[in-house]
Formats: structure tokens, C-alpha cells, sequence
């Protein structure tokens, strides 16, 4: 009867709708420990086997929820090291316990600091200690291993990081150029996660684009979860903002913001999560230009777009930044249009190109100045 009224129970409840289901996983709490110190043999002056460590090592492909399905109860336990017995003097060092991460994992401890930055393949670090072996200044009593809890936080790492309020049109873009295939709908907030796509050049090469859920105003206060999305565009080489150019309105109680205003936001909201994100290159797309009154809206504000600060006096105070924006490229498109997301692709490409040159020139002076000094006076003469 139990048995039965349990079925019937079970099968009245709805099914979890797919496009909620928390796929998308960024945190990750973790607890491990080292492996315990084998004892020494006092007898002989024998050492224990220190404990095995923990290593998180970074792996591409892989993904914060692949590490949680692999793990038991999300506790990661090295073995001990062996006692040091009358055959084996020295006691045989405990296993490590290697994990594999996604490549982009930050590792804190309980108190937030930061243990590790894994941005690189294969990069490790080891996160929990063996505990040492017991030996005559620990009175032959092997060690226990570092016992803690670690915070997993992931950052996508793309080229570029697709940036705007909600509706702006990021998702149908990205599905345009790219081989991602995100949801796109007439309503706010259809991107509920980050997304990854790979733009492919005829010359096979590619870059990554990540189009971040819609931030609204005061993301940086974490208003609409703005701080797990924010956090993705630090990682990112070029920020691309887009912004409808007729403007957005979050709901009928908030206020219509214009193209102008809504780039005034994106900036302030920048500005105060972290105000270095300002300095990074970065582009604005001016979206749905396909629509009737749009070419009339563009040339009504592109000129105060070219310079931000010349419009800082007619912008909404609560939306005034301290320091504007200065992009690389104001591009009018319609990520509909297919000979405008063509174009979107290979600026995006130029730019990234650009930027990647300018990181590499050489200030000769400073060349020259430094070779003078690893040579010293005595040296030959540098010129
Ligand atoms: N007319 C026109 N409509 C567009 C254009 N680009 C996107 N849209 C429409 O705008 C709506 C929102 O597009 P999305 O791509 O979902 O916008 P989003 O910025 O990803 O929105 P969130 O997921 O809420 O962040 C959809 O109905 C799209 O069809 C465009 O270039 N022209």
C-alpha cells in the first residue's frame, strides 16, 4: 500500500523543465585532505611515509559539473603514508590524489583567499598536504595531512565576451557567427548561463565567444545575479557591448533607457564591479538596425557615441560614470542580417589581430636600456 500510494505520488509530480535545470555550474565547494604520516619504528630510527597530496591539475575540455560526477560525496582524501616497518626502514609515501579541473579554476580557501589561478593547461597546485612522517622529532608518530575546505570558482576564459541588457540581441548574434546554438526569445533573461561558441575562419582559425547572460542596472551590486556574470568578462581579451539602438525597458515599473543611456549603464555598471575592466579594448555593436527609425537614431547619437565624456552632462545622474568607455569600433548591425554578421566576424578578428600586435611591440629604448644593463659598463657597446 506504501508502495503504491509512493508511485502514485512520484507520478504527479512535474518533471524539472530542461531550461532550468542548473546545467551550467561556475562554483564548486570541495572538502580533502592530506594523507596521514606513516609512524616511524623507533627501534631502527625508522621514518614513516609522509602522506599522499591532493593536486587539482587543469585540463581543458572538462567542466566543473564533469569534476562533481566524478567525485564521491564532494571529498577528495589522499592515502597515508606506510609505517616504517623492520623490512622497509623508510615507509613508502602515500598516493596523491590528482583531480582534473576545467582550465579557468580559481582556488580559495574557507576564508576567500586566493590558493591558486589555473589558466592554463595542465597547471597545477596542490591543495591539501600529506601530513609528514613519523621520525625522531615527531617522536615516531606520523603527521595528519592538511584537512580543509576549497572554493572552486570558474571564469570562462574566451577571446571575446558578448556584454549587454537583456534583449539586446547577444544570443542571436552568437548563434550567427558561431557554431553555439543558445535559446533566443522576443523576452528578457533568455539566456539564463554563460555560453561558449567558436567562430571558424575560412583559414581554420578560431576564436571563442561568450555570450553572458543579460546584466540589468545594478549588476555590480549583484542585483539579477550580475557578479556570477561579470566575472566571466575579466578573463576575456576584448569586451563586445551590444546594445539595442532603440533602447530597452527591464519591465513596464522601470524607465526606458535609449541606446545612449544604455551604454552609459553598461559603463557605470563596469565602472563599479571593478574599474580596471575599463581599461580593456573593447567594442560596442549597435544592434537592430534592420528597423524602421534606426539609421535616424544613429545619426542623432553617434557623434556624442565617439565621445562619451561630450554627453555625461545629458545622461541620468544615476547612470552618469566617472570615466567613459573608449572603443576600438562603434558598429551599426543586425545580427539578422547575414552580410552584417559577415562583417561583424572579420572585425572582430581584425581587432583581436591588432590588439595581439600591440601587446608584442617593442619599446626599442627600453630594449636597448635593459641589454645595458645585464652587459654592465665593461661590456661591448649595445646600439
Ligand atoms: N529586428 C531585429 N530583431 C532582432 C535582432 N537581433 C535580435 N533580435 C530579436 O531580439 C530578441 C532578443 O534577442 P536575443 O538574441 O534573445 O537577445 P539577448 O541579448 O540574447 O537576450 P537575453 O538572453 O535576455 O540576454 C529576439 O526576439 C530576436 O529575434 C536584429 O538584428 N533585428
Amino acid at each position: 500500500m506504501v508502495q503504491l500510494f509512493k508511485f502514485l505520488l512520484k507520478s504527479t509530480k512535474a518533471p524539472a523543465r530542461s531550461h532550468f535545470r542548473p546545467t551550467f555550474l561556475d562554483t564548486l565547494r570541495l572538502a580533502v585532505r592530506g594523507g596521514h604520516g606513516g609512524n616511524g619504528l623507533p627501534k631502527y630510527g625508522g621514518v614513516g611515509g609522509q602522506g599522499g597530496c591532493v593536486y587539482f591539475v587543469a585540463k581543458e575540455g572538462l567542466t566543473l559539473r564533469k569534476v562533481v560526477q566524478s567525485l564521491k560525496d564532494k571529498r577528495v582524501v589522499a592515502s597515508s603514508g606506510e609505517d616504517s616497518s623492520k623490512a622497509s626502514i623508510f615507509g613508502r609515501r602515500g598516493v596523491d590524489q590528482r583531480i582534473e579541473v576545467p582550465v579557468g579554476v580559481q582556488v580559495y580557501d574557507e576564508r576567500q583567499k586566493l590558493i591558486a589561478d589555473l589558466n592554463e593547461n595542465d597547471a597545477q597546485c596542490i591543495v591539501a598536504g600529506g601530513g609528514v612522517g613519523g621520525c625522531t622529532g615527531t617522536n615516531f608518530i606520523g603527521r595528519p595531512g592538511e584537512n580543509r575546505i576549497v572554493n572552486l570558482d570558474l571564469k570562462l576564459i574566451a577571446d571575446v565576451g558578448l556584454v549587454g541588457f537583456p534583449n539586446a540581441g547577444k544570443s542571436t548574434l552568437l548563434k550567427a557567427v558561431s557554431n553555439a546554438k543558445p535559446k533566443i526569445a522576443a523576452y528578457p533573461f533568455t539566456t539564463i548561463r554563460p555560453q561558449i561558441g567558436t567562430i571558424e575562419y575560412k583559414d581554420l582559425r578560431s576564436i571563442t565567444v561568450a555570450d553572458l547572460p543579460g546584466l540589468i542596472e545594478g549588476a555590480h551590486a549583484n542585483f539579477g545575479m550580475g557578479h556570477k556574470f561579470l566575472k566571466h568578462i575579466e578573463r576575456t581579451r576584448l569586451m563586445v557591448f551590444m546594445v539595442d539602438i532603440f533602447g530597452f525597458q527591464l519591465s513596464p515599473r522601470h524607465p526606458h533607457r535609449d541606446c545612449l543611456a544604455n551604454i552609459y549603464a553598461l559603463n557605470r555598471e563596469l565602472e563599479l564591479y571593478d574599474p580596471s575592466l575599463l581599461e580593456k579594448p573593447s567594442v560596442l555593436l549597435l544592434n537592430k538596425m534592420d528597423k524602421e527609425g534606426a539609421h535616424e537614431i544613429l545619426t542623432k547619437v553617434k557623434p556624442i557615441i565617439d565621445d562619451l565624456a561630450s554627453g555625461l552632462e545629458q545622461c541620468p545622474e544615476e547612470l552618469r560614470p566617472k570615466q567613459v568607455l573608449k572603443f576600438e569600433s562603434v558598429v551599426p548591425i543586425s545580427a539578422m542580417n547575414s552580410t552584417k554578421v559577415v562583417q561583424v566576424k572579420s572585425q572582430l578578428r581584425r581587432t583581436l589581430i591588432r590588439l595581439a600586435e600591440k601587446q608584442f611591440v617593442v619599446d626599442s629604448e627600453e630594449v636597448k636600456e635593459k641589454l645595458q644593463q645585464r652587459v654592465g659598463v665593461v661590456g661591448p657597446k649595445v646600439t
